[in-house]
């Protein structure tokens, strides 16, 4: 029987108070979310990490020190394997390669290579493409696949934005949440979904990268599958931590014409699958504390998939459609094309892109 390595990429977080630092500065240092000059990075990188330590630190202690991704995405790689595994066509075997902190690219791409597999798959745990984060962790994922002497036919799935079955299952959850915060307002309060995307800053988008296109066509799907008319809806974008311009509305703004509107809001993270510190004390705490103080009258949340049995089967039908299809595959994977917008599929330029950051 074929083995199929099947590598889930995620961003990793501190899993003790001592790796906050070492963890921001991996982040910092990327080329992909740090792009000044190589000569400046290690030690800019460096700086803005140290400045940034106290704030994430403060947000991980809520947390009980640590960030919960890796548990979570270790549960979504042992339920993933489970239903791989049910059809017996071939041995799928699930690993994680975190982009920041362990298990990182390095490691996972030793233990791939002992096992043995026939093939690989390469699936983000971001439905949307980014150069910050799909495209970065496939540029450490082949980096570290050569120097671990690790050279079988690898295929990347590269985003799943509008996949049926991924914009079913989320809406689900939302038509859940939805109903609940519904029934504990009064009638005459209006209910707004707010689609919180985690931000990017906005010359990332300007030169190209599909991300906010991407995060536009997921809620799209989502609020088809959700088919509810005239439904109050709107789309922002959270987790800013740079001076730069980032993309907008973001999340705040859309709190702030919430509490004009009187309107309560419903918050969806629409660019994250597991909870997290942007999810647990972000969305949680910090923004549900200031729609609190601007008078929003309800604050509700969708909870992010994590093992819902709808997201896995969705993650699973992508493997197999993706085993199944011989093309060079990128949101292909999603029955859709990569827009003609942005010229090739964002994956087929990431060479050159990357070269071009360093
Ligand atoms: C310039 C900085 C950043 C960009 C661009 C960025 C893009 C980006 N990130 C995610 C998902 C996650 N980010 C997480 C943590 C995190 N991200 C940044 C910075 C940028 N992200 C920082 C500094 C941190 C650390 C936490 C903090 O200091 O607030 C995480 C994991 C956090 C955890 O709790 O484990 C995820 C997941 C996406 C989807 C994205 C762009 C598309
Ligand atoms: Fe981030
Ligand atoms: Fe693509």
């Amino acid at each position: 029987m074929q083995r199929v390595a099947v590598v889930l990429f995620n961003l990793g977080g501190p899993d003790a108070p001592d790796s906050v630092r070492p963890f921001l500065e991996n982040l910092f240092t990327d080329p992909a979310i740090l792009r000044v000059p190589g000569f400046v990075r290690p030690w800019l990188g460096r700086f803005i990490a140290k400045r940034r330590t106290k704030a994430a630190s403060e947000n991980y202690a809520i947390l009980g020190g640590r960030s919960p991704l890796l548990e979570l995405t270790e549960e979504q790689a042992q339920n993933l394997q489970a239903r791989l595994n049910e059809g017996g066509e071939a041995e799928y075997r699930s690993f994680i390669a975190m982009r920041y902190w362990h298990p990182m690219s390095d490691a996972t791409a030793r233990a791939v290579r002992e096992w043995g597999p026939d093939r690989v798959l390469l699936l983000p745990l971001y439905p949307q493409f980014s150069t910050t984060t799909t495209g970065s962790s496939i540029i450490a994922w082949e980096e570290a696949a050569a120097r671990a002497g690790l050279a079988v036919p690898t295929r990347i799935l590269c985003c799943y934005h509008s996949d049926p079955s991924f914009a079913a299952g989320t809406a689900a959850a939302v038509r859940k949440a939805h109903d609940a915060a519904r029934a504990g307002l009064a009638p005459e309060v209006p209910l707004r979904i707010l689609f919180s995307a985690h931000g990017l800053p906005e010359s990332i988008v300007k030169r190209g990268d599909p991300y906010q296109w991407q995060v536009e066509q997921t809620v799209a799907a989502v609020v088809g599958q959700l088919g509810i008319e005239g439904l109050d809806h709107a789309i922002c974008y959270q987790s800013r931590v740079t001076p730069q311009k980032w993309i907008g509305p973001s999340t705040e703004a859309e709190l702030e014409r919430a509490a004009h509107d009187k309107a309560a809001v419903l918050v969806c993270p629409i660019a994250f699958v597991s909870e997290h510190s942007e999810t647990l004390v972000e969305l949680d705490v910090e923004y549900r504390e200031e729609a609190e103080r601007l008078g929003v009258p309800g604050y509700f949340r969708v909870p992010a998939q994590n093992s819902d049995p709808a997201f896995i089967r969705a993650l699973r039908d992508l493997v197999l459609r993706t085993e199944a299809d011989a093309r060079p595959l990128c949101s292909f994977a999603g029955g859709r094309q990569c827009p003609k917008r942005f010229g090739d599929c964002p994956h087929a330029r990431l060479k050159a892109r990357a070269r071009e950051l360093a």
